[in-house]
């Protein structure tokens, strides 16, 4: 694996072991624990990113868009907490922390995507693989299972369900979602009305290199390092569920 996977990993391992640690010994709850493990898990990041990469910029959630990004050769998309409004309530796993890796020659090199309630960090392989190999080896089920949003699921969440014959998982956090896929716990994550780079550029380098069809619901593809930084939809599915989703999604 690629050092910079490696370091992808450690990174959103550490930030996520630290977002526990603050959960376990914080009296913070809410809103309010969701911003210090923002702040807290950012500093991390930013720290470890510096010391180890020090001519890379970075692209994160939560500190100040620096416009040189625009013109450098590496930046990494991070999400020091995704899924805040879980990571603050009692009894969640779904929040997660995310690394990515862009380079201006080849796009997304490098993600990892840490879900610390669960014990798990994913991180792209960095070698594509086919469908069948790359995912969960049980066959597609008979009612796909679709995770949306369980705070702002898009409108055609229903009208995508009844088209593949499937029901609605929903849940917090986009990389919890996209994992949940790539797991094969659930068939297909769709999103629509608002999202932003950080949200999706690691579990989208992990889906892509696990086979999954990673893309905007019109069918284009999910271009990242954009002056502006909102990416408000997509869809990570898995290859065969493709067509009948974006039939859906494309016309909404
Ligand atoms: N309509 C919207 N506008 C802006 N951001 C949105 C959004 N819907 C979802 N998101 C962001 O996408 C991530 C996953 O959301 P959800 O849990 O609802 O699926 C969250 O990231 P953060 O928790 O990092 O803010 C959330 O803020
Ligand atoms: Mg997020």
């Amino acid at each position: 694996m690629s050092e910079d996977r490696v370091l992808a990993g450690e990174l959103a391992t550490a930030a996520g072991q630290l977002l526990l640690q603050i959960r376990a010994e914080s009296d913070l709850r809410g809103k309010e624990l969701g911003a210090e493990g923002d702040r807290r898990s950012n500093d991390l990041l930013l720290e470890r990113l510096a010391a180890a990469r020090p001519d890379d910029k970075v692209l994160s959630e939560e500190s100040a868009d620096d416009k040189s990004r625009l013109h450098a050769e590496r930046v990494w998309i991070v999400d020091p907490v995704d899924g805040t409004r879980e990571y603050g309530t009692d009894g969640h796993t779904d929040w997660a922390v995310h690394v990515a890796l862009w380079s201006a020659e080849s796009g997304l090199i490098a993600g990892a995507v840490a879900l610390p309630a669960l014990d798990v960090t994913y991180v792209d392989s960095g070698e594509p693989v086919a469908a069948t190999t790359g995912l969960a080896s049980s066959a597609l089920g008979e009612r796909p299972r679709v995770v949306v949003s369980a705070s702002r699921a898009p409108a055609f969440s229903r009208a995508v369900v009844e088209a593949i014959g499937g029901e609605l998982l929903p849940m917090g956090s986009a990389g919890a979602k996209a994992m949940a896929v790539v797991r094969g716990e659930a068939d297909a994550y769709v999103h629509a009305g608002g999202q932003y780079e950080w949200d999706s550029a690691a579990p989208v380098a992990v889906a892509q290199a696990k086979g999954l069809w990673c893309g905007r619901i019109d069918g284009s593809a999910l271009v990242y390092n954009q002056d502006d930084t909102y990416l408000p939809d997509l869809v990570i599915c898995r290859p065969e569920l493709r067509d009948a989703i974006l039939a859906v999604t494309a016309s909404s």
